[in-house]
């Protein structure tokens, strides 16, 4: 399903994978995977990322962000089975992933634009969720219209062409309980690691 909005070219794909076979998957990278606590240094001040990350890719990749810089691990089996999948839809090739978990509702991640410099232009980012529904927030830079998804298990949602240029999105936290998440955005780092 195409997501209309103006300056932006998003789909949705809420069945991307059936339910037992996102379950699966959600506990086999719940366990299998590198998760680790991230921290930021903000105005003089750690703060630990709320939310833990994993960031595997091709070799000696590496990707920098608010300071910080992380060295891709080598695929796992099961990372690149889900990347040939996600490759195959988006016609498209990516030589990394990052790799988010959200324990409970205060686990979130906040505005931004996946517009570091080593993605291009206009990067084809592709995410795949896993585990709990959450809401997924996109807002318009220039006029403030805002949008709101709510991606659930199984979904992949597919940012192309100018969308990080013209939209920030977030991924916010919640008063009520809510299970664990794992998020897989698929990402084509330019310059490296080919
Ligand atoms: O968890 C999500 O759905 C979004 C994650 C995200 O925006 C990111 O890692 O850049
Ligand atoms: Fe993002």
């Amino acid at each position: 399903m195409k997501i209309t909005l103006p300056d932006a070219d998003i789909e949705y794909i809420e069945h991307f994978y059936s339910q037992q076979a996102a379950a699966d998957l959600f506990t086999d990278l719940q366990h299998n995977l590198r998760w680790r606590q991230d921290s930021i240094t903000l105005f003089g001040k750690h703060t630990h990322l709320p939310r833990l990350q994993a960031w595997y890719g091709n070799k000696n990749l590496s990707y920098c962000y608010s300071s910080m810089c992380l060295i891709a691990k080598p695929w796992t089996a099961s990372l690149l089975d889900v990347k040939l999948k996600v490759s195959k839809y988006c016609q498209q090739e990516f030589n990394a992933v990052l790799a988010n978990y959200y324990r409970h509702e205060k686990d979130s991640v906040a505005w931004h634009s996946d517009n570091e410099p080593e993605l291009g232009t206009a990067p084809t980012i592709a995410s795949l969720s896993l585990g709990a529904s959450r809401e997924f927030q996109l807002k318009h830079k220039a006029s403030g219209l805002k949008k709101s998804l709510i991606l659930s298990s199984g979904s992949l949602l597919i940012m192309r062409h100018e969308t990080q240029q013209y939209w920030q999105h977030c991924l916010p936290k919640r008063a009520h309980c809510i299970a664990p998440r794992i998020n897989l955005s698929f990402r084509s780092i330019m310059g490296q690691g080919r």
